[in-house]
């Protein structure tokens, strides 16, 4: 009988789609793992897939090729450490799993069915998976391992049942997205799981971005008592080989590397650099370009473009009006000088006179609104578009959660763009961010260190520059009173009377409950963006677009 258990534990970026280059990466751990005398190499969720595949998996081609690529990764690793890797699984009657594939001796020896299938914000398993019966643990090399998938282990059952049938120690392969302070969620849970069974449990995360979502990593071993024994970084890859010992009392987990946990303002600055790095990457973009105002939203996306691809891969478009202030266009160059990206100037007052001068016949004696004002943002839009065209460059847009979800924003004109890296981060947060990048530099940023936002561009009022002396706050409340009221409204989803209670004025918060709504449509054409809370504009809150419905509270 083994009296230790040495399992290599692969926190790894896979891309959704990317069959052959998922088990190339599955298949590289692998050899790491052989080398080092592993007895098991251990994948996350749907590794082979990548994650969150949505309807892909629906394509009974992609299915096929999924197995058939599983089938040829246990064929081409026979001579060494099984490997546990997640993946799609067919049944012959027809229905697909979401399960857990144990590859040994050339072939897949053994499979665990997720029981829990998520359908809630982000997730649409029901959708897409069938349950199976809970199943019991797996024998890898005469130690029996409870593989629950994931989302299993989020209620007491299937761990229960796994460890009543003889588990001896959990792996849990997962693919778990961020959201702010989530690590604590997780680890609340995995230690429930542990004090109930009184087995050690491994929390294997994916890392990586796919389109809204940010795999954070962090994967984890708890020993029984709920102690840690290892932590893994947040947001990187890492291979980790962690060796557990047979005692009296069961399975112990050595003690090893404990990785530190950055705060959670550095958790989302990271979330969003990776995001769309990621997304770049993955759709294989090496450039940004993004229209540079002066002000501080498009400020913090060139920052965090810089810190993601290196500001040698940041474009940044100074495209003046006749309102824009000299504060503006030295502000604009202070940014780009700081962050040490190109500066280009486009102006737009030809080309705005040109559309003027078209549109007067149809506009005589009508009064100047915001029809001229969005001109200028449609404009910019056109203008960096035409460049994003010319030199495969992806347009990032800038509009921070605020805006997006009162609809201060012109669709087709500051709208136009692929990603938005601030898509979930609140104006107030905004400021505060930047600020947290002024005092902080780390490793991972490719953007050099220092006050790369000039504080003149974060004490200022927030202006649109569409027309003469305009700010935010001519149309919107202040920030700190918008935000108060949206996080109420999005992301705890409270009644109008809920906020006026905690001293709102009703009138304010019925108007921006009117705006929510009534931008609905422009979310559902807006670029996708870094998610960092449960309620994101997208897959977290979906609304619809045609509502009539208000609160009447
Ligand atoms: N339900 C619906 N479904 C589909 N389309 C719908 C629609 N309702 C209106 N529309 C269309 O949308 C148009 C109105 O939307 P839009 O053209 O965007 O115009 P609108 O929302 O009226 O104006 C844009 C606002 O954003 C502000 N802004 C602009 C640029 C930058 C910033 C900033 O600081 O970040 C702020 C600007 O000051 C103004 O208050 C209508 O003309 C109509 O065609
Ligand atoms: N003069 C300009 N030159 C280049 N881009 C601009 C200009 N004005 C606006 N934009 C683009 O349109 C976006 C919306 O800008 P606007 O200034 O109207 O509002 P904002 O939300 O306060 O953004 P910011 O804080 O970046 O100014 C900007 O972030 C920027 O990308
Ligand atoms: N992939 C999953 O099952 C994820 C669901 C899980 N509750 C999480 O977010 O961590």
């Amino acid at each position: 009988m083994t009296d230790t258990f040495r399992l290599t534990l692969a926190q790894l970026n896979p891309t959704v789609g990317d069959l052959a280059g998922n088990a190339a990466k599955a298949r590289a751990a692998w050899e790491e793992g052989r080398a080092a005398g592993s007895d098991l190499v251990a994948l996350p969720e749907m590794f082979v897939t990548g994650y969150q595949t949505q309807d892909l998996v629906l394509k009974p081609a992609f299915v096929a090729a999924a197995v058939d690529t599983l089938d040829r990764l246990a064929a081409e690793t026979a001579d060494g450490p099984p490997i546990a890797i997640g993946g799609p699984y067919p049944t012959p009657d027809g229905k697909l799993h979401n399960t857990y594939h144990l590859l040994s001796g050339g072939k897949v020896a053994a499979r665990t069915h997720k029981f829990f299938l998520p359908n809630f914000n982000v997730f649409d398993e029901v959708r897409l998976f069938s349950r199976d019966r809970m199943q019991g643990p797996v024998d890898v090399g005469g130690v029996r391992l409870g593989m629950p998938v994931c989302e299993d282990i989020w209620y007491p059952d299937v761990a229960e049942a796994m460890a009543e049938s003889g588990a001896e120690i959990f792996v849990v392969p997962n693919g778990s997205p961020y959201f702010r302070d989530k690590f604590d969620v997780r680890l609340n849970v995995a230690t429930a799981r542990v004090v109930e069974t009184g087995l050690p449990l491994v929390y294997l995360n994916t890392v990586g971005a796919q389109d809204d979502q940010v795999f954070d990593g962090g994967s984890f071993v708890l020993n029984p008592g709920g102690r840690m024994a290892v932590k893994l970084p947040l947001f990187e890859e890492a291979v980790a080989h962690v060796d557990f010992d047979r005692t009296e009392a069961g399975w112990r987990a050595r003690a090893g590397d404990v990785a530190l946990a950055p705060d959670a303002w550095e958790q989302d600055y990271h979330v969003m650099v990776l995001a769309l790095a990621d997304y770049l990457r993955k759709t294989g973009f090496r450039k940004v370009l993004l229209g540079l105002s002066g002000g501080i939203d498009s400020a913090l996306v060139a920052a965090i473009a810089a810190d993601a691809i290196g500001p040698q891969n940041v474009r940044c478009v100074m495209l003046p009006s006749e309102y824009t202030s000299a504060h503006s266009l030295e502000d604009a160059a202070a940014v780009a000088r700081a962050l040490g990206c190109r500066l280009d100037e486009v102006p737009i007052t030809g080309p705005r006179a040109a559309v003027t001068e078209a549109l007067a016949p149809l506009f005589e004696g009508t009064e100047p609104d915001t029809a001229e004002e969005n001109v200028q943002s449609r404009l910019r839009g056109l203008l960096l578009m035409a460049l994003s065209n010319k030199f495969g460059e992806m347009l990032l847009t800038t509009g921070n959660k605020s805006e997006v979800a009162v609809g201060y924003a012109t669709i087709y004109g500051d709208m136009a763009g692929g990603y938005n890296p601030v898509k979930d981060l609140y104006k107030t947060r905004v400021f505060q961010t930047c600020r947290w990048r002024n005092a902080n530099h780390r490793d991972w940023m490719r953007g050099p260190p220092g006050e790369v936002i000039p504080v003149r561009v974060i004490d200022k009022p927030p202006s649109a520059e569409l027309r003469a002396d305009q700010k935010d706050e001519d149309s919107l409340p202040p920030y700190p009173v918008l935000d108060a009221i949206l996080e109420g409204l999005v992301d705890r989803e409270e009644s109008v009377a809920d906020i006026v209670a905690r001293g709102h004025d009703r009138e304010t918060v019925k108007k921006v409950e009117h705006l929510l709504y009534l931008s609905e449509y422009k979310r559902f054409q807006s670029a996708p963006g870094a998610r960092l809370t449960q309620s994101a504009f997208w897959l977290d809150r979906r609304y619809p677009i045609v509502n009539r419905w208000r609160d009447p509270s």
